[in-house]
């Protein structure tokens, strides 16, 4: 995706929104409510515009014929409620291309693999939520699609569900399919993903691993102990985040010499707890989203 641009009316939906996925290559789209996500998402199906930009498979431009191995599970969950699952499945693969046995194996193996077979002949509306909403992943994969984009794929699904969405997304990427999702939940994607993209009012705020966006504000030091306020006042590339009597907190930047910092918090008082901590990414969402 290079220099998206989306407008609604006078609403700027995106601003210029670069970034890549490489294959074999888990990707974590985050952001607020309202923040462009899904009509990132829209963009590189082509169900939507752009007014400007690109979007690029390798070092071509997205075409119809190479939109058809887009994988897809819309936000607005799209299956037909009196379909049944398999016969649902086997018609969306033969759209793409299928044979009608080759369909009908592919819908039987992401049934099995996704565990909704036993719903094989169930319409659709009969299942729960949750199982339509495995309907909707098998939906996404049951061509063999070079590419994935799905939008909210977690939310609600039961913890034994999101496992399952969890594998199977991490062996699609492992298989060298680009894969890209949207959610909300922070500690899944911080858990899953290789690289992470935080995305606020149409543009791009924060990219990198979640290693890298984690070390980028530095880290978090709690020194629980008997030290005055202050204490740390002047000590190199440390500054002082919170004190309350028995707990300091401190925000350590790149050089910060954390053995310095003990010996004076212990020449002031005893110390009883000292625990470095990076912010974890629901932390660091928060600061990248309220700057
Ligand atoms: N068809 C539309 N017409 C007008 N405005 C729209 C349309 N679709 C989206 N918007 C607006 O564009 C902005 C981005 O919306 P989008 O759905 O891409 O956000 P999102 O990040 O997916 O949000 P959420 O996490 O709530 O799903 C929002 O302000 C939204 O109200």
């Amino acid at each position: 995706m290079e220099h998206l641009t989306k407008r609604y009316g006078s609403l700027l939906a995106l601003d210029d929104l670069t970034f890549h996925v490489a294959p074999g290559e888990l990707f974590g789209f985050v952001g607020s409510n309202g923040a462009g996500k899904s009509t990132t998402m829209r963009i590189i199906l082509g169900v939507l515009a752009a007014d400007s930009g690109r979007v690029l498979l390798g070092d071509e431009p997205l075409d119809f014929s190479a939109r058809r191995r887009i994988g897809y599970m819309p936000e607005e969950r799209g299956l037909y409620p009196k379909m049944k699952v398999g016969a649902q499945l086997q018609f969306l693969a033969a759209l793409h291309g299928m044979t009608p046995a080759a369909a009908r194996a592919s819908a039987r193996a992401w049934t099995e693999r996704l565990g909704i077979d036993e719903r094989f002949d169930d319409n659709v509306a009969d299942l729960s939520l949750g199982n339509q909403q495995r309907v909707q992943l098998a939906a996404a994969l049951v061509h063999d699609p070079a590419v994935l984009v799905l939008d909210e794929p977690f939310s609600g699904l039961d913890p034994v569900a999101v496992d399952v969405m969890s594998d199977v997304l991490t062996e699609k990427a492992a298989q060298g399919v680009p894969t890209i999702f949207s959610s909300h939940q922070l500690d899944l994607v911080q858990r899953i993903c290789h690289r992470v993209g935080i995305i606020a009012s149409g543009r791009m705020r924060a990219l990198g691993t979640v290693d890298e966006l984690r070390s980028r504000n530095g880290s978090t030091l709690t020194v629980r102990g008997d030290q005055s306020p202050g204490w740390a006042q002047g000590l190199p590339h440390v500054s002082e985040t919170s004190y309350e009597p028995g707990c300091t907190r401190l925000r350590l930047a790149d050089g910060a010499d954390d053995q310095l910092i003990l010996t004076t918090a212990l020449a002031q008082g005893a110390v009883h707890e000292f625990a470095r901590t990076t912010p974890d990414l629901t932390e660091l969402f928060r600061e990248v989203v309220s700057a």
